[in-house]
């Protein structure tokens, strides 16, 4: 099926988010679709998946003009999408996955239970998934359930798959695996169009490049180009790749974390007896699969998590019991890993989520008036400082695209009065040229003398920033080990292996 997008425009009110656009995907290629946040990457797919209708231009399909008017439309034209945030339900098995899936969009060719069990059974085996389709979805591992989602999207006879930023939350072996899998799917005949952010990414797959920037395309780049020379055509200058940092000026003993254990409401036990301290000038990166415990751990420093024993001081001084406001009072700078449900009010503008949490008083608040003047001020700083593509600062933040999104609450948070950051995901979904900005802030916090702790499930990342690094599994520490330590013994550890002489 060959697929091309032709001249099209999509404006939101004055905003020209896609700017007569052109892109074709030939069946049996890997098009990767690369721009920095607000590029309108996203806002492109979502015309293809008949979710906005174009106010310009045109869809065709083997040169036949379509007219989409919902993702039912675009499904049964044979185009999948692979979400981020997966579309499944938890509490169903594979098959009943797969099953909702088609009834959903009134697919001609609805499954029925067996037939489901037995198309899983079939599209597993062709490209050795290993999913049983009897297994109940939220048993699965992250990496087991977006294949859940290829398979439902294969199971409607997609001819063209869209991945949007889907290594986002994989680990780096399942990271590779997809890879694998959007390569054998491209040998097979399907067509793919891959967003990320991953240059690295991009270099191992691509057969194709288009670089959107503004909402224009503004150049194709060869799959052999080198990432510097991909970052500086996405961002539209050069970019440093590579974070600079002098060795740590190490104080005290500043966030230190004892015996602490987190656990539900059902007693299951996510943080299982942590100990570590940080010093202040230093950056403690914590690695580790998703859901082993990092996001109880952050949540619990900023005392989100009910059921906490076990000791977390800061400067000498106990936070645990301590209400979020007051911990955040006592300079606890806190970047959320999900920034839609706890870092943001999509409602409230720009200018109003940069003083969430600063409403108390001065500088933004005098006698229960808000300083518009210099809200104002400060806000148009940080748009400029950090490169927040936005109309303005009056735009809510739920219309940001979401790197944008990410940058907000960065700047919110680096931009208090901090004795010690904790930073969950601090670049997730953040293109190239504004993670060089986050990371640069990120050391320059650290170089004030503060304690850093960074979550995150890049390598990448984690070796750009981190000081130490504390591996987490299943809610433990694996080992807290040297920053130089090699990518495959992280990548090891991170399954739960302790190589020798590491200790716990
Ligand atoms: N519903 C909306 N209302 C108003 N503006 C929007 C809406 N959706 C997107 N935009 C704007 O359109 C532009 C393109 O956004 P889009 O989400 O397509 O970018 P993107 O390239 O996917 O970025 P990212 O890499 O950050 O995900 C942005 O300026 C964004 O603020």
């Amino acid at each position: 099926m060959h697929l091309a997008l032709r001249n099209v425009t999509k404006r939101f009110g004055s905003l020209v988010a896609n700017d007569r656009i052109s892109f074709t995907v030939e069946p049996g290629e890997i098009h990767c679709l690369l721009g920095e946040n607000g590029a309108g990457k996203s806002t492109l797919m979502n015309v293809l998946y008949g979710l906005y209708a174009a106010d310009e231009g045109e869809i065709l399909i083997d040169d036949e003009v379509q007219n989409f008017s919902g993702p039912g439309d675009a499904i049964a034209a044979g185009i999948g999408m692979v979400h981020q945030h997966f579309m499944l339900v938890p509490t169903f098995t594979v098959a009943e996955n797969v099953v909702l899936g088609n009834e959903s969009t009134g697919f001609a060719g609805s499954l029925d239970l067996e037939q489901a069990r037995q198309r899983v059974r079939e599209i597993s085996a062709r490209f050795g998934f290993h999913v049983d389709p009897d297994s109940v979805v939220e048993d699965l591992p992250v990496g087991v359930q977006q294949r859940v989602e290829i398979i439902k999207v294969l199971s409607r006879d997609a001819k063209v798959l869209v991945f949007d930023e889907p290594t986002a939350v994989l680990t780096p072996q399942e990271t590779d695996e997809l890879m694998a899998i959007m390569r054998q799917l491209r040998d097979e005949g399907t067509g793919i169009v891959f967003i990320t952010h991953k240059l690295r990414e991009v270099r191992a797959v691509a057969d194709r490049i288009t670089v959107i920037r503004r909402g224009k395309v503004v150049g194709e780049a060869s799959p052999r180009a080198e990432s510097a020379e991909l970052a500086a055509l996405m961002v539209g200058r050069p970019v440093e790749l590579t974070v600079h940092k002098d060795a740590p000026r190490l104080g005290e003993d500043a966030l230190v974390v004892s015996d602490l254990v987190v656990s539900d409401e059902s007693g299951l036990v996510h943080v299982d007896n942590v100990s570590f301290t940080i010093r202040g000038g230093e950056v403690l990166c914590v690695a580790g699969v998703q859901g082993n415990g990092q996001t109880e751990l952050a949540e619990a420093i900023l005392g989100l998590q009910k059921r906490v024993s076990g000791s977390i001081r800061l400067d000498g001084q106990e936070l645990v019991g301590r209400t979020v406001r007051k911990t955040l009072e006592a300079g606890v700078g806190f970047i959320p890993e999900d920034r839609q449900t706890d870092g943001l009010v999509g409602e409230f503008s720009i200018a109003e989520n940069l003083m969430l949490d600063r409403s108390h008083g001065l500088p933004f608040v005098r006698r229960g008036t808000v300083q518009r003047a210099t809200l104002r001020d400060f806000a148009e700083k940080k748009l400029r400082e950090y490169d927040v593509r936005a109309p303005g600062i009056a735009s809510h933040a739920a219309t940001l695209s979401g790197g944008n999104q990410q940058k907000v609450v960065v700047a919110r948070e680096l931009s208090r009065d901090l004795r010690v950051l904790v930073a969950a995901q601090p670049t997730r979904g953040v293109d190239v040229g504004s993670i060089e900005f986050i990371h640069q802030q990120i050391v320059a916090a650290r170089d004030t003398g503060i304690p850093v702790m960074v979550i995150s499930a890049e390598l990448d990342e984690v070796v750009a920033l981190a000081d130490r690094i504390m591996v987490l599994y299943r809610g433990q520490v694996v080992g807290i080990v040297p920053a130089d330590t090699p990518r495959d013994v992280l990548g090891l550890m991170m399954a739960g292996e302790r190589p020798a002489g590491v200790e716990a």
